[in-house]
């Protein structure tokens, strides 16, 4: 299994090279030559399983040499082990035709657990293996700094460097994110929004001299390991409604694009999905990208879903790489493009999106509206995130075609809106109850890139 970049300039890599190198050394973003396909005895095979042995067959045929199976099913097996619910993914019936995927039950409460619980124990035994360090510097807009600090906190081949918009994320977010006391973690606040993290990031990853020097890591789904991870659970749960003899329709909030990608992954690799409809808050760029209107950035506007607060959506290069038939070229004149502002998106590419993606978006007032109904409708207490994944999913539902909207996070790490909108203030977790008395360690970092590297070079190994 070989893995070649977006832009078609770097150099093939195995699993384990790619998930090591994170973003390519032409910037772009590693994806697999070929998709492994699953049969539909295959998939349906995957009922009744444990989510551990269908993780293992889905992602096994991606994994290549990289990882002996005994290895592979080890690793799972421990990534798992600290999720609160029996099933890992459990699904929940809304209504007749809906259905919630609850993806909140890992050590962080929001569905990054998933893969980074993976990719901690994927790097580890690698870099074990190798003999070798890195530095993971990450970017984020809450819920992929906790999650991976999580994974990595104490392993001692690893320095994990989180950058997050400072004043932009939830108090349990941030308090996630600054409470670990393990030296190898790092929490910067950086004086901008999510997508100046983002930036800064690839600008280190395209400093070969810096990269090169630090061993540079990255964790965010610009990492194909994290889209991996992902696609596990559109197989679970779809299995669990009926595929392959039925298909089902996902609507995924969405942000970096990373997450539904992985749905779109799962849908090439055999699994019949109809529709995978893209939710966005007001920053709604892709859902404007999507109606046709190509994809321009405008100013970030701080929502009560804070996590999707994004212009540059990452992943999207992925899935225009496949809309512009793999040409590199194509993908690396666009994202020239969007450095300056923005680009249209041909015809062509515009219908290739639309035969698999739907978009829709949500205002602060229906994000709002959603959790209140939602708990009034269906007992459900929903985080904010959710609730612009079931706004949008109950306008783009079809009879016949269940609907599963993925609950991307509890709600107890966004308190505020959910109070406001429910009058229930959701309590975190008994084990996560100190979470508020413990102290913060947070370096509070200028949106600089020569900044930030001195800073990262003078803490690794604090
Ligand atoms: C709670 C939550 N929901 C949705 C998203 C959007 O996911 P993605 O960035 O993969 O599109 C994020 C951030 O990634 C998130 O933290
Ligand atoms: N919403 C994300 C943004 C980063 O996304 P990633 O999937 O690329 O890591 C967050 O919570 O940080």
């Amino acid at each position: 299994m070989k893995y070649i970049s977006t832009r078609g300039q770097a150099p093939e890599l195995t699993f384990e090279e790619a998930m090591l190198t994170g973003l390519a050394r032409d910037g772009g973003l590693y994806v697999p030559a070929t998709v492994p396909q699953m049969s539909a005895v295959d998939i349906a095979a995957l009922a009744g399983l444990p989510y551990e042995e269908a993780a293992f067959r889905v992602m096994r045929p991606f994994i290549g040499d990289s990882f002996s199976d005994d290895e592979f099913r080890a690793i799972i097996a421990r990534a798992y082990s600290g999720f609160g619910h029996a099933a890992r993914a459990p699904l929940k019936q809304l209504d007749s035709g809906h259905f919630l995927l609850e993806l909140f039950h890992g050590p962080t409460l929001a569905f990054k657990d998933f893969a980074m619980q993976l990719i901690g124990q994927l790097f580890q035994t690698a870099l074990d293996r190798r003999g070798e360090r890195v530095t993971i510097v990450g970017a984020t807009s809450g819920d992929t700094g906790s999650a991976a600090i999580e994974a990595f906190r104490g392993l001692k081949n690893v320095d994990v460097f989180i950058l997050y918009p400072h004043g932009r994320v939830s108090e349990v977010q941030r308090r996630q994110m600054t409470t670990p006391s393990e030296s190898n973690v790092h929490a910067l606040a950086l004086d901008g929004d999510f997508d100046d993290c983002q930036a800064r990031l690839k600008d280190m990853f395209n400093d070969f001299d810096f990269r090169d020097g630090v061993r540079l890591a990255g964790v965010n789904s610009i990492n194909w390991a994290r889209v991996l991870a992902q696609v596990v659970y559109y197989f679970t749960a779809a299995v669990s409604l009926g595929a392959p003899h039925r298909k089902v329709s996902f609507t995924v909030p969405t942000g970096n694009f990373g997450d539904i990608f992985a749905g779109y992954i799962a849908k090439r690799m055999g699994l019949p999905i109809d529709r995978l409809v893209v939710a966005t808050n007001q920053n709604d760029i892709l859902h404007r990208c999507l109606s046709g209107q190509g994809y321009h950035k405008g100013p970030t506007h701080p929502s009560i879903s804070p996590s999707m607060d994004i212009q540059v959506s990452s992943n999207f290069e992925r899935a225009l790489f496949d809309a512009y038939n793999r040409d590199g070229r194509a993908v690396s004149q666009l994202m020239e493009e969007l450095k300056a502002g923005g680009f249209d998106v041909s015809q062509g590419a515009i219908e290739a999106l639309r035969e698999t993606f739907d978009s829709g978006r949500a205002s602060e007032e229906e994000t709002l509206a959603t959790i209140k109904t939602t708990l009034a409708n269906s007992a459900e207490l929903i985080c904010p995130h959710t609730a612009v994944g079931v706004k949008v999913a109950n306008e783009q539902r079809v009879a016949d075609v269940p609907m599963i909207t993925l609950a991307t996070a509890h709600p107890a790490k966004f308190p505020a809106a959910v109070e406001q909108a429910s009058g229930i203030h959701p309590p975190l977790p008994p084990r996560m109850s100190d979470l508020y008395d413990r102290p913060e360690r947070v370096t509070r970092i200028a949106n600089d890139l020569a900044t930030l590297e001195t800073h990262i070079k003078g803490h690794i190994g604090a």
